[in-house]
C-alpha cells in the first residue's frame, strides 16, 4: 500500500498557479526524490503532504491519514527536516535533541542519534557555534528523533564535505533499511542518482517526468556514444550495420558511434571479428544532470550531448 498518495494537487497563491494537478505516490520503504528548478512547486507540494498547507484542489493521504484534518496525529508519525533558521543559535545540541524528543510519543534515544550523526562531542556546544556540516547533521538528527515512519529531508547534503556526504548517504540508507520511507527534496543529481529509488521531476507546477533515475536518463536521451581512435585506416562502414547503432561519425582522428541498448558490446565484437584495432576507447553516458536539463530546459545541455 502507498504510504503517500497525492492526487490532482492544485494550489494558487493569488494569480500564481504554484501546483497544477500534481499526482504521485510513494511506497513503504522507498527513498523518493523530489527535484526541479527553483519555483517549480516542490516545497508547496511537500507542505501539502506534511499538512502545513491546504491544497485548493486534490487529495492527499499519508499513512492513511488526511494531513490537514488529522495533522496532530500525523505529525507524531512523520519527521520533517527544519530550516537552519528554525533553531535558536543559543540552544545546545543535546538540549535541542531532548526538547524535540519530548514532543513525541515514541522518541528515539537522543544519545544514540548524537553518536550516529557524529555529534557526541558537540553535545554541549551551542547551535550557532557549529560548522555548516554539524548544523546540517543536527537538523537531520532532529528530523529522526520522533522515530518517524516517513522522513522528509530537504537538501540533505548542503554544507557537508565529500566524506560527510557519503557518510550521510550511508546513514539515510540505514534509516530506510529500518523500514522508514524517505522523501528527499534535492538539487544534487549525484545524491538523487545514488539514493533515490524513484523521482518526480517538477517544473512549472507540474510533474514533467517520473520514474527511476535510470528511466529519466533514458527518456531524456536513450542513446549513448562510444568514441575511439582506430589504428591504421580500416573501413568502418560496416559499423553502421551493427544492431543498435544509429550513427557513425568522424571527429578528427576519432570515430564516434552513437547507439541505443547494448550496441557497445555488438560494436566491440564486430571490431574484433574484423580484426580492427582501436585505441583510447571510452563511453559517454547520459547522466541525470543531462536528463534534468533536457526535461526542464533549466540549464543548457553541453556540447558532448548536443544532438544525441
Ligand atoms: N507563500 C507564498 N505566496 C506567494 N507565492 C508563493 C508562496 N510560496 C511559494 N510561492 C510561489 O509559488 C511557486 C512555487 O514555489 P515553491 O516554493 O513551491 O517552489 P520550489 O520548487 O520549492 O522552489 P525552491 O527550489 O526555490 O525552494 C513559486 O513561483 C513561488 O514564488
Amino acid at each position: 500500500m502507498a504510504v503517500i498518495e497525492a492526487t490532482g494537487l492544485t494550489k494558487r497563491y493569488g494569480a500564481r498557479l504554484a501546483l497544477d494537478g500534481v499526482s504521485f505516490s510513494v511506497g513503504q520503504g522507498e527513498i523518493f526524490g523530489i527535484l526541479g528548478p527553483n519555483g517549480a512547486g516542490k516545497t508547496t507540494a511537500v507542505e501539502c503532504v506534511e499538512g502545513l498547507r491546504r491544497p485548493d484542489e486534490g487529495a492527499v493521504r499519508v499513512l492513511g491519514l488526511d494531513p490537514w484534518r488529522d495533522g496532530p496525529e500525523l505529525r507524531q508519525r512523520i519527521g520533517v527536516q527544519l530550516q537552519e533558521s528554525a533553531l535558536p543559535g543559543a540552544i545546545k545540541v543535546g538540549e535541542a535533541l531532548e526538547l524535540y524528543a519530548s514532543f513525541y510519543r515514541r522518541p528515539a534515544d537522543p544519545r544514540g542519534l548524537l553518536a550516529r550523526w557524529g555529534l557526541e562531542e558537540r553535545r554541549d556546544d551551542r547551535f550557532g557555534r557549529l560548522s555548516g556540516g554539524q548544523k546540517q547533521r543536527l537538523l537531520i538528527a532532529l528530523a529522526l528523533v520522533g522515530s518517524p515512519e516517513v522522513a522528509f529531508l530537504d537538501e540533505l547534503s548542503t554544507g557537508l564535505d565529500p566524506s560527510a556526504r557519503r557518510a550521510a548517504w550511508g546513514l539515510v540508507e540505514e534509516v530506510r533499511a529500518s523500514g522508514v520511507t524517505v522523501v528527499l527534496i534535492s538539487h544534487f543529481m549525484d545524491e538523487v542518482e545514488e539514493l533515490c529509488d524513484r523521482v518526480a521531476l517538477f517544473d512549472g507546477g507540474r510533474i514533467v517526468a517520473s520514474g527511476t533515475p535510470g528511466e529519466l536518463v533514458d527518456r531524456a536521451g536513450g542513446t549513448h556514444r562510444m568514441r575511439f581512435r582506430p589504428v591504421g585506416e580500416p573501413d568502418l562502414a560496416l559499423l553502421a550495420e551493427v544492431p543498435g547503432v544509429t550513427r557513425v561519425e568522424r571527429s578528427g582522428r576519432h570515430v564516434v558511434v552513437s547507439g541505443a541498448g547494448d550496441f557497445a558490446t555488438a560494436v566491440a565484437s564486430a571490431l574484433a571479428r574484423h580484426r580492427i584495432l582501436v585505441a583510447d576507447l571510452r563511453m559517454d553516458r547520459h547522466t541525470l544532470d543531462d536528463a534534468y536539463a533536457a526535461l526542464t530546459g533549466s540549464a543548457s545541455v553541453g556540447d558532448e550531448t548536443a544532438g544525441v
